[in-house]
């Protein structure tokens, strides 16, 4: 298989994935530019295989089935034909064609970057941003997904201008310590641990909160013997990970033999069938366990502007720039606001909550700067510099 089919395998798992996240009647709203509700046959036969990918831990014989049928639907034969579909598809052209349609739906947020910070008029920016996959590149060892100088460099400055935060599924510690940056809000663990800036924010017009909020801290014991399980039960299978993210847990299986994919699902459902508070969602290339209850990075995305004093304040312009579908959660928050807008990091056709749309970490790259170049314009002609 060549590197450029896998990626597209894996952009095609991940669209479906995305989409079964979604529900199918999008709600209204006024809020410009307009939202994605339908996308092109070829997307709609792949959200229709794999809808049944997000799971429960335990108890529904069905469901559990359901999950292992998701991970085969990822596994050779499956994804190959899903592959197989999908360059056919190509060759007649309608992927483009989707592609260009949700392009008019979810346009380039740097070609719409006017149109954004009209938006913001009067308005406090606050940044999100996810981490891997928008700040960093999807590389094959997650200890080695590092950003790079200029990334961060963009968002100390984005963060010197505006409160920004950090949510991520991995374990606020790792996170931060990729990202180097103190001044910053970090909601680790998709959201379940939330921690603020160590020296307070630059930004005058917020008042600095010691931010510290651990909603699923009752679980710490329970991920804890999940993970000790499941190292042990899926340590026979070559290249699986398996990492342990404080509140949740990651099972990789990206560096993964495909033919073993069934094998590590039925392993990790096997560790699973003992913990119904638990529950397994996915990711790119990875099983995500996490705790049943209803917090995501859409309520952390909450939790931090009502911290920030702007619950119920019209004042504000949450940006949320992120890639995987666990960031899903926070776009449909701010739709449902009809407040900010979400930016979906990626190269092809997804149905998504989000408004805007960047290709890849480089746009998000640009993007930052373009914030930051603006906002110095806007001081100076204000003569605020
Ligand atoms: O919310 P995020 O910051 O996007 O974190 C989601 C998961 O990201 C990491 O896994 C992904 O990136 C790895 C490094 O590029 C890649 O090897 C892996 O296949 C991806 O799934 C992280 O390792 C996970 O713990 C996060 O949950």
């Amino acid at each position: 298989m060549t590197k450029q089919n896998m990626l597209m395998q894996e952009e095609v798992a991940v669209a479906v994935v995305a989409a079964a996240a979604i529900p199918e009647t999008s709600p209204h709203f006024s809020y410009p530019p307009p939202r994605s509700t339908t996308l092109g046959s070829s997307y709609a036969k792949y959200k229709k295989l794999l809808s049944r990918l997000d799971l429960g831990g335990g108890g529904d014989a069905a469901r559990a089935n359901a999950w292992i049928e998701s991970m085969k639907a990822l596994s050779p034969t499956q994804a190959k034909s899903a592959a197989a579909a999908a360059r056919t598809a190509a060759s007649r052209g309608s992927i483009d064609e989707d592609y260009e349609s949700w392009m008019k739906l979810h346009p380039s947020a740097l070609s719409s970057f006017e149109e954004l910070m009209a938006a913001s008029k009067g308005k406090q920016i606050v940044m999100f941003l996810d981490y891997d996959g928008t700040l960093s590149p999807i590389v094959d060892d997650p200890d080695r997904a590092f950003m790079s100088d200029e990334m961060r460099e963009a968002v100390r400055e984005v963060a010197s201008h505006f409160p920004t935060a950090i949510v991520s599924g991995r374990c606020t510690e790792k996170v931060s310590s990729f990202v180097k940056l103190s001044e910053l809000y970090y909601a680790g663990s998709h959201g379940m641990d939330i921690k603020g800036p160590n020296n307070g924010t630059k930004c005058s017009t917020i008042k600095a909160h010691n931010v510290l909020f651990q909603p699923a801290s009752e679980f710490l014991p329970v991920i804890d013997e999940v993970y000790k399980s499941l190292v042990e039960t899926t340590k026979s299978i070559p290249g699986s990970k398996v990492e342990n993210n404080k509140f949740c847990l990651s099972v990789h299986f990206r560096c993964v033999d495909e033919k073993k994919w069934s094998l590590l699902a039925e392993k990790v459902r096997s560790v699973m069938m003992d913990y119904p508070k638990l529950r397994l969602t996915h990711g790119r290339k990875v099983l995500e366990i996490r705790p049943t209850i209803k917090w995501d990075k859409g309520k952390a995305l909450e939790f931090l502007l009502k911290s920030l004093g702007f619950d119920g304040c019209n004042s504000v312009l949450p940006l949320y720039i992120g890639d995987d579908r666990t960031d899903e959660d926070a776009f449909k928050v701010l739709r449902d606001r009809g407040q900010g807008f979400g930016i979906l990091v990626s190269k092809i056709a997804k149905e998504t909550n989000a408004s805007y749309s960047l290709k890849e970490p480089a746009e998000v790259l640009k993007f930052l700067r373009c914030l930051v170049e603006w906002k110095q314009f806007s001081m100076d002609s204000q003569g605020c510099n």
